[in-house]
């Protein structure tokens, strides 16, 4: 994978964040989604690669959602040979999530965030539409703590490795009924619980970084954001596991009341996972020999500022790091966009 392809996809996301920033406060999910995807597909239709999206927004038929199995990118033109580079040619598997938070955009709530991730071909799990449970945590936590043990015990773990007691802990949890259970353990063993309405990809990456003040991610959420959260935390070093969630009963919301639990082993095991209870870590989420993640705050985070406009153009922050070039990047950037902005504020 090229290396240069990441100053190309920092627009990618930009873009994206942009485009559906316009939509914040507005009250209208569809509207920011739908403006991030096609802002992302038109500046990635613009790059000189070969790339094919595994997760996406939906299946062909939901157009104009990126869809999965949508070639992107100039080379993936039938003469593509005739202008780009072997290296160009090289396929490589998109992981999108053009708005992370819809729901934090529309009612303008901090935590959202334009983000993708790519590797060569076969290196992104392709995760089916499922519910996941996550575990996030430091890399000095890494392979310490575990999914199959419980968030008690994980919470000892965590404060030996990160030298500071339970009581100093912060967890991030997805605030929904089916963690009832799990917010009250994490509170009892000490630790202190930061609810989120929406938005785990960007919790999950909070622990990649100290000086977050977040320190593990537990919980239930969606499968593909799994995915964008493992390529980020396998490029950082982080700890992440993923079990994939297969009886609606765990979940129990009206998504998941479509869903039997023989169906849903049954469609996995269509996609030739046999063990329903297979615990992943980042390394087989995002298996790739070179992984990459990019991101840009929509609205305010933690890791990153959300989207701010100017008479005349606009500010961004984003986020790329990958396994390639050893790096995570902030890139701060000026997007002029007007004829001559009066003031490009520094501040
Ligand atoms: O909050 C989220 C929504 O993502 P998006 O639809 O792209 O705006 C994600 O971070 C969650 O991982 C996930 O999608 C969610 O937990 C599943 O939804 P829910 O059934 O409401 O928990
Ligand atoms: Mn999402
Ligand atoms: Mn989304």
């Amino acid at each position: 994978m090229d290396n240069t392809i990441s100053l190309e996809i920092i627009e990618v996301v930009e873009q994206a964040a942009i485009a559906s920033s316009r939509w914040m406060g507005l009250g209208k999910k569809d509207e920011a989604d739908e403006a991030a995807v096609e802002a992302m597909r038109e500046r990635m239709n613009k790059i000189h690669m070969r790339g094919r999206i595994v997760i996406g927004e939906g299946e062909r038929d939901e157009a104009p959602m990126l869809y999965i199995g949508e070639e992107v990118g100039i080379c993936t033109q039938p003469n593509a040979a005739e202008f780009c580079t072997l290296e160009e040619l090289q396929e490589i598997d998109i992981a999108v999530d053009p708005c992370e938070g819809t729901n934090l955009v529309a009612y303008g709530q901090n935590g959202s965030m334009a983000v993708l991730a790519i590797s060569e071909r076969g290196g992104l799990f392709q995760a089916p539409d499922f519910y996941m449970d996550k575990l996030a945590a430091p890399p000095a936590a890494k392979g310490h703590v575990d999914i199959r043990k419980t968030p008690t015990e994980n919470l000892k773990i965590l404060s030996e490795c990160l030298n500071r007691s339970i009581e100093e802990l912060v967890v991030v949890v997805m605030d929904r009924p089916r963690h009832k259970g799990l917010i009250s353990e994490i509170r009892a063993a000490g630790a202190r619980v930061r609810l989120i309405s929406d938005g785990d990809v960007s919790a999950a990456i909070c622990c990649g970084f100290a000086g977050t003040n977040i320190h593990a991610l537990m919980g239930i959420g969606a499968a593909p954001e799994g995915v964008i959260s493992a390529a980020a935390m396998r490029c950082l070093g982080g700890h992440f596991q993923g079990r994939l969630v297969y009886d609606p009963a765990e979940v129990n919301t009206p998504e998941s009341a479509k869903w039997t639990r023989e169906g849903n082993l049954a469609r996995l095991k269509e996609m030739g996972i046999e063990d329903g209870d297979k615990v992943y870590d980042a390394h087989e989420l995002a298996c790739g020999k070179d992984v990459l993640f990019a991101g840009c705050g929509i609205t305010p985070g933690t890791l990153m500022e959300g989207v701010r406009f100017f008479g005349g153009g606009c500010r961004t922050q984003s986020l790329v790091i990958s396994t390639q070039s050893r790096t995570a990047r902030f890139v701060d950037t000026i997007h002029l966009t007007g004829e001559s902005p009066k003031t490009i504020n520094l501040r």
